[in-house]
């Protein structure tokens, strides 16, 4: 069953978009383009029904992002240390007691996503519920609850960056996603990218030759 308002209302989503895209020739991934829009913006708009409120972490480019209308958040720590970095900057910055993490470079995410993390959330009593796409975890697909933010600043002040390891201290839960796998494809290359915009323009021509 879909959430309801009060439901939606006490969770923000993070789009993670802070990253170096080292594999992307250092470009920004959140401002690429696939078929007429930026990445963020193929994501903001699946997201933006499922939560209560939004903001975007980004580390460059503040003003373009600002142009989304929503809070942008740089992480505390400069030199990208990694996605837990702009969660840990996000969970300091809002005032929902849930924070659902997503990356800015899977143009597609489930339009049910919030809605299973919290379901199971709320079911198992977990602080933190992961994303699983039945071959592996999707770390950065989070559910998280406030309360976490001690912990996972105490991580980072140690050194730590890795998102599996620090999971696994936590209290989680991992959600089946198997179902919808193909909707956690991710663009880290020009050639990712380039492949699924090929593929998008295949499905738009296809639709309008249509009879
Ligand atoms: N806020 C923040 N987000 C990050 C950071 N590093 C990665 N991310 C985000 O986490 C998600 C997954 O990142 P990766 O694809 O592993 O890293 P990337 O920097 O984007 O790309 P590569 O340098 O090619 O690995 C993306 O949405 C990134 O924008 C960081 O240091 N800070």
């Amino acid at each position: 069953m879909p959430l309801t308002t009060p439901e939606r209302a006490r969770i923000t989503a993070v789009i993670l978009a802070g990253g170096a895209g080292r594999r992307m020739g250092g470009e920004d991934k959140g401002l690429l383009d696939l078929a007429g829009r930026s990445l963020t913006a193929h994501v903001l708009e699946c997201i933006r029904p499922q939560v209560g409120q939004v903001v975007i972490s980004a580390n460059r480019n503040a003003a373009r992002y600002a142009r989304f209308g929503v809070d942008v958040i740089a992480d505390e720590t400069p030199g990208f240390q990694g996605p837990l970095a702009g969660i840990a900057a996000a969970l300091a910055h809002i005032d929902t007691p849930l924070l659902l993490s997503l990356p800015c470079d899977t143009p597609f995410p489930p339009a049910n996503l919030a809605e299973r993390l919290q379901r199971q959330l709320a079911a198992t009593g977990a602080d933190l519920a992961v994303v699983h796409d039945g071959q592996r975890l999707h770390p950065v697909f989070a559910l998280l609850r406030r309360s976490v933010l001690p912990a996972l600043q105490a991580y980072l002040a140690s050194g730590g960056r890795k998102m599996h390891t620090w999971i696994a201290t936590q209290r989680h839960t991992t959600v089946d996603f198997a179902d919808a796998a193909t909707n956690f494809d991710n663009i880290n290359t020009p050639e990712q990218r380039d492949r699924l915009a090929a593929r998008l323009t295949g499905i738009v021509s296809n639709t309008t030759s249509a009879p």
